[in-house]
């Protein structure tokens, strides 16, 4: 069973020294945050931040607190007591290990005797991504869709640390309507950076990040469904067209009419 940490950021100072547009952001468990907002607005920092569970001592002056208090020194030198994981576009696996052997190494160290989760995690892993892993492939081999899909999964299912927290994960090769769904399936506070408006739409709240410190903080009310509903149709098609060019299929005869779809109308009618 995993703990329960709900987690704090106290507000720091963006890059011109002057204080953040919040106070105190509460994450409790089964929240998920979107950080949103332009290249160099610090979505990184902030994600970082959380990570090393700064404590005033980092670039923004952030202190972030679990269950109201400073974390022990073990949460952060500790891997075996961290309760956070974070994957990052960056993220490679460097051993030139099977996927098997990688998974079980992990298990080993997170789960011991749980051999069983292998199975539970590339079932997961290939649920996120169209090219399907096996576990005799080579980690250092997988495609940045593999290679994110897997890391997902493995931390949902082996890692299971309380706080996720994922730094632009989208790609081509994953299917992100089905990541979300999981990551918010659990009771797990994720936190992710993102640029997709499908992504960031679909958390609970949007962080919106300019000139290195937290301008706002959105709640989502639920009546931006519509739009969400909009954005898959889209992600969808779009999906489709992905997999027909891949096979070499000519789009010569197809009417561009295809993308003037519902989703299309009630979205020229939402930015009126
Ligand atoms: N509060 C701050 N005060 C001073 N410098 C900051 C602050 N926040 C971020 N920075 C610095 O600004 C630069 C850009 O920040 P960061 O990389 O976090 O932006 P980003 O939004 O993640 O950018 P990208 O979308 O390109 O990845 C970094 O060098 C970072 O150290």
């Amino acid at each position: 069973m995993t703990k329960q940490f709900t987690l704090m950021v106290q507000s720091g100072k963006n890059r011109f020294g002057e204080k953040e547009g919040f106070e105190t952001l509460e994450i409790r468990p089964g929240d998920t945050l979107a950080i949103v907002g332009p290249t160099g607005s610090g979505k990184s920092a902030l994600i970082n931040d959380i990570e090393t569970l700064a404590q005033g001592d980092s670039i923004t002056g952030r202190r972030i607190l679990i269950n109201g208090q400073e974390p022990p020194e073990s949460f952060v030198r500790e891997p075996a007591f961290k309760p956070i994981a974070l994957i990052t576009q960056n993220t490679r696996c460097l051993a030139d290990l099977s996927v098997e052997e990688f998974l079980l190494m992990h298990i080993r160290a997170r789960k011991p005797g749980r051999e069983d989760l292998l199975e539970e995690t590339i079932k997961l892993a290939n649920t996120f991504t169209g090219e399907s892993i096996s576990l005799k492939s080579r980690m250092s081999g997988l495609s940045g869709g593999q290679t994110r899909s897997l890391m997902i999964a493995d931390a949902l299912v082996i890692g299971d640390t309380p706080i996720l927290l994922l730094d632009e994960i989208e790609n081509a090769g994953i299917f992100k309507d089905r990541v979300i769904q999981s990551l918010q399936g659990g009771n797990k506070a994720v936190i992710l950076v993102t640029h997709d408006p499908y992504l960031a739409l679909t958390a609970d709240r949007r962080i919106v990040m300019k000139h290195g410190g937290v301008a706002s903080v959105i709640e989502s009310t639920g009546e931006e469904q519509p739009l969400i509903a909009d954005l898959a149709l889209i992600e969808d098609k779009l999906h489709q067209i992905r997999e027909k060019l891949r096979q070499g299929a000519d789009f010569s005869s197809v009417s561009s009419k295809v993308f003037m779809t519902p989703a299309k109308q009630s979205l020229q009618f939402n930015r009126v």
